[in-house]
């Protein structure tokens, strides 16, 4: 949990020296950076008390969301400045291309989501939303866009997925897994690279860049919330016009 700050990332570290530039989007991104992290949604992943029906929502629209980050991270490798950097991102890549497709079609399975469903699922409007910001911040802005955008979506994750994997796993094999897929080591270990990538390059940016940067984290937060609420509810939610 970070304290919501408005200033810029200067002022940040004027006022907590020892600060990274991530921790400044974080704090940027508040009350919503912490409303993504502890959602209802992901405290019941770990409870036992997660609604089947909420969890096949979910699972529906994330699968076509992922499918987008691929892409995503399609773009990120031909903007990342260097070898280490590309290597890290394609790594990435290949899992989410494999191992997590695998977990995908495996639960679908097991809640009786036909191959049918799950292929043709259109996106609602706020995966549809989530889809534009990643492509068009990775695709037409610069590295540290996509970046930014990037962080916040698997650093949230992480955030969850520790808390609960503290919890007994519940006994459904598809949120057993969903927990330990986002709190083992090597997913640490990628969204700890991520954020030392961060906070290499965000310090460095001019000020507006910067601003940018922050805005994208954000947004991010805000879509993450909704995301998590539409599963967990059913209903629509509307997301204001200005995001
Ligand atoms: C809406 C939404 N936001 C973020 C993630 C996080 N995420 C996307 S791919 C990946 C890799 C390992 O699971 C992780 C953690 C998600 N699944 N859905």
């Amino acid at each position: 949990m970070s304290k919501q700050f408005d200033g810029s990332f200067r002022e940040y570290l004027a006022a907590e020296p020892e600060a990274r530039f991530t921790d400044w989007l974080a704090a940027r991104a508040e009350p919503h950076w912490s409303m993504a992290c502890t959602h209802p949604f992901t405290t019941a992943i770990g409870d036992g008390t997660m609604p089947r029906e909420a969890y096949a929502r979910y699972l529906i629209e994330d699968y076509t969301f992922i499918t987008d980050l691929a892409s995503t991270l399609g773009y990120l490798v031909a903007k990342a400045p260097g070898m280490p950097s590309k290597s890290r991102l394609s790594g990435f890549l290949a899992l989410l291309t494999s191992e997590e497709n695998d977990y995908f079609l495996r639960s679908f399975d097991a809640l009786g989501i036909a191959p049918e469903t799950y292929q043709a699922a259109a996106q609602g409007p706020v995966t549809r939303r989530f889809s534009d910001l990643l492509l068009s911040s990775a695709g037409n802005g610069s590295y540290e866009d996509g970046l930014a955008c990037l962080l916040c979506a698997e650093w949230c994750y992480l955030t969850w997925g520790l808390r609960e994997a503290q919890k007994p796993r519940p006994d459904a094999f598809y949120l057993a897994e969903w927990i330990d897929l986002h709190a083992v080591a090597g997913f640490q270990t990628f969204v700890g690279w991520l954020r030392e990538e961060m906070d290499r390059l965000g310090p460095d940016l001019p000020p507006e860049r910067q601003e940018k940067v922050a805005a994208l984290f954000r947004k991010m937060s805000v879509l993450e919330v909704a995301f998590f609420e539409e599963a967990w509810t059913g209903q629509t939610i509307a997301i204001p016009d200005g995001l």
